[in-house]
């Protein structure tokens, strides 16, 4: 047999699997660098339309953030990997997520054959949020935790069109915050009862020593990541944490692979070895 019908029929019992399927898909800014794998993953996302599943795209765009924060000589904090952000900090962070990060997204999305249509949690008031601290009580400023998510407004676009949603909103008196966009993406994948929630990052997934790449832990219960959580810091906390969430919230995998590797999405879908990191709920 030719080896790429193999592939094929490897895929079919995935495919049946995820059909109508709803699966949320973090896509990090650290994973969004390289032009080509931006066009290898909006062709990938266009390929899970095709074959039947919901796909729904939250993004981040931090180096983005920090990139234009540094053209303003604005002082870049992270506390917990959650960016201290004031007023002027939520400001850029919502020119550069919904309007360059969100549109650069959606045009070749739509370029690759299936229309999408760009959110933030303004529109449609798709999500509320309230302030929230860093990990030991600290004050970052507005940076919103989802307090609500409207499935109704995804729900509506997702009949026609592929959502991509920018990690912003607004509290209950209209204060713009910026929100981690892992945060976001658990956030939604648990108030739609996502299936899988996948997170696409600069790191081969979840490592038991961030200095050795090799160490990528393939799979873990929630209890695990719950106890790696009491001494976790930088970028991967958030995404853990936003497993947790999801998978607490009735999502039944949280996975986080590596967005540097062209086609991830599709090889941790559709083949037996799969990729990364996968969270299960508790044993
Ligand atoms: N145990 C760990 N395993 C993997 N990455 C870790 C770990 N601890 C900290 N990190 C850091 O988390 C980063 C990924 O988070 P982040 O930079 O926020 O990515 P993204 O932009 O994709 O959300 C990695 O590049 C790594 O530096
Ligand atoms: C509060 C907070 O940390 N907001 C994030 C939002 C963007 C984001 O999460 O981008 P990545 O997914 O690329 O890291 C930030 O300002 O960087």
């Amino acid at each position: 047999m030719k080896p790429e019908v193999g592939t094929l029929l490897e895929a079919l019992p995935y495919i049946r699997e995820f059909h109508g399927k709803t699966v949320v898909i973090k896509y990090g800014g650290a994973a969004m660098t390289e032009p080509e794998l931006r066009e290898d993953f909006a062709r990938d996302v266009v390929l899970l339309k095709y074959v039947g599943l919901n796909p729904i795209i939250v993004h981040g765009g931090g180096p983005d953030i920090t990139a234009y924060m540094r053209r303003l000589n604005m002082p870049v904090e992270f506390v917990g990997g959650l960016r201290v952000s004031d007023a002027d900090t939520v400001e850029i962070a919502k020119m550069v997520l919904v309007g360059k990060v969100n549109k650069d997204i959606v045009s070749r999305i739509n370029r690759h054959g299936q229309p999408a249509v760009g959110l933030s949690g303004d529109d449609g008031q798709l999500f509320r949020v309230s302030t929230m601290t860093g990990p030991g009580g600290e004050d970052i400023g507005f940076v919103g935790k989802i307090e609500r998510v409207d499935v109704g407004v995804i729900n509506h676009i997702a009949e026609d069109y592929i959502p991509v949603i920018a990690s912003v909103g607004a509290d209950r008196i209209g204060r713009s915050h910026n929100i981690n966009a892992d945060e976001a993406a658990g956030a939604i994948a648990r108030a739609m009862g996502a299936y899988k929630v996948m997170f696409l990052t600069d790191v081969a997934g979840w490592l038991r020593d961030v200095d050795d790449p090799s160490s990528v832990i393939s799979e873990a219960s929630a209890d695990d990541v719950e106890t790696a959580l009491l001494t976790m810091e930088g970028g991967m906390r958030p995404k853990l944490q936003a497993c947790i969430e999801a998978i607490h919230g009735g999502v039944t995998y949280a996975h986080i692979i590596d967005g540097r590797l062209p086609h991830s999405l599709l090889l941790e879908l559709f083949t037996d070895a799969g990729i990364g990191t996968k969270v299960r709920p508790a044993s």
